[in-house]
């Protein structure tokens, strides 16, 4: 194990941010804190990487783990060009080399801008130098909050994509926060946080497989009989058309294979990390 917190607890004042995490970060693998707007990642993400003192509890780190950091907030300068902020980062580290800075802006796709002021690139652009800057220290363990929030969906996965390229190339432990529930499909672990609470742990597909419910949609002409004939019973029918909630797909080949000719169209839609959401806390997450 990489890293490990136990029983991590933050309070301010009588509000309690964190309420006993627990949490196991394994040594190459890529894990998403996914929760609403004030569910206490970033409180979280503090606690992980030292920057605040838990208030119970505590964080482990396995012996000599070099971190990265890419805070929400750029703490780049807007009026210096990306070569002229990576290379002032550079010189702050003792033994990264002077061919640090052009190495991890090839491997970052910025040479292009390379020489353009921070404050002009656009939204994603400043992601990967940001990235780019967390990565000069050839860090074991990479944290990013929210480094997605406000892109457009495109740009999103663009980050997400060269996220997971750097933890494969580079083998690189890879924790992030992120309020975008279909994000976490793509990470390796996913612990969903509300109100400062752990509510739920694992992968995307378990925590779906368990939480959400898939919906078969299916119109007929003879709803009468298919209803007589069924052994699950519609959460909804509305007209000609029937609405099941299923706790997998093979029950939803079950509904139309046995009942084929009497469905004239359906539609079937796989549970989301929306639907686990919902169903978790009781609320949608917007
Ligand atoms: N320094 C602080 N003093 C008092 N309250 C704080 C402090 N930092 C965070 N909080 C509170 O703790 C709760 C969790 O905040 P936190 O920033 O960790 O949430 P978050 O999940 O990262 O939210 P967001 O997605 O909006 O960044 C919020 O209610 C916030 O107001």
């Amino acid at each position: 194990m990489l890293l490990e917190a136990k029983h991590l607890t933050k309070t301010f004042g009588s509000h309690v941010a964190v309420n006993g995490l627990n949490l196991q970060i394994g040594r190459g693998s890529f894990t998403a804190l996914l929760g609403p707007n004030g569910a206490g990642k970033s409180t979280t993400m503090n606690l992980l990487i030292g920057l605040t003192t838990p208030s119970l509890g505590q964080v482990s780190y396995a012996d000599q783990v070099k971190r990265g950091v890419v805070f929400q907030n750029s703490v780049l300068d807007e009026r210096l060009t990306v070569t002229e902020n990576l290379q002032i980062r550079a010189k702050q580290y003792r033994h990264v080399a002077k061919t640090k800075v052009a190495a991890v802006s090839a491997e970052l796709g910025l040479t292009a801008f390379a020489h353009q002021q921070y404050g002009t690139l656009s939204g994603g652009q400043k992601r990967r130098v940001d990235i780019a800057r967390a990565l000069l220290n050839d860090p074991d363990i990479l944290f990013l909050d929210e480094p997605t929030t406000g892109l457009d969906i495109q740009t999103r996965t663009a980050i997400w994509d060269l996220l997971r390229h750097l933890q494969r190339t580079r083998e690189l432990t890879v924790v992030l926060t992120t309020h975008y529930l279909d994000e976490a499909d793509a990470a390796d672990s996913v612990y969903i946080i509300d109100h400062g609470s752990l509510v739920a742990a694992g992968t995307a597909t378990a925590i779906k497989t368990r939480y959400a419910e898939d919906v078969l949609q299916v119109t007929s002409s003879d709803v009468d009989r298919l209803r007589a004939r069924l052994t699950v019973a519609p959460t909804e029918c509305d007209g000609n058309r029937l609405i099941f909630k299923l706790s997998s797909p093979q029950d939803a080949l079950e509904v139309l294979t046995t009942n084929r000719e009497l469905i004239t169209t359906f539609e079937f839609r796989p549970g989301t990390m929306d639907d686990a959401f919902l169903a978790l806390t009781g609320r949608e997450m917007r």
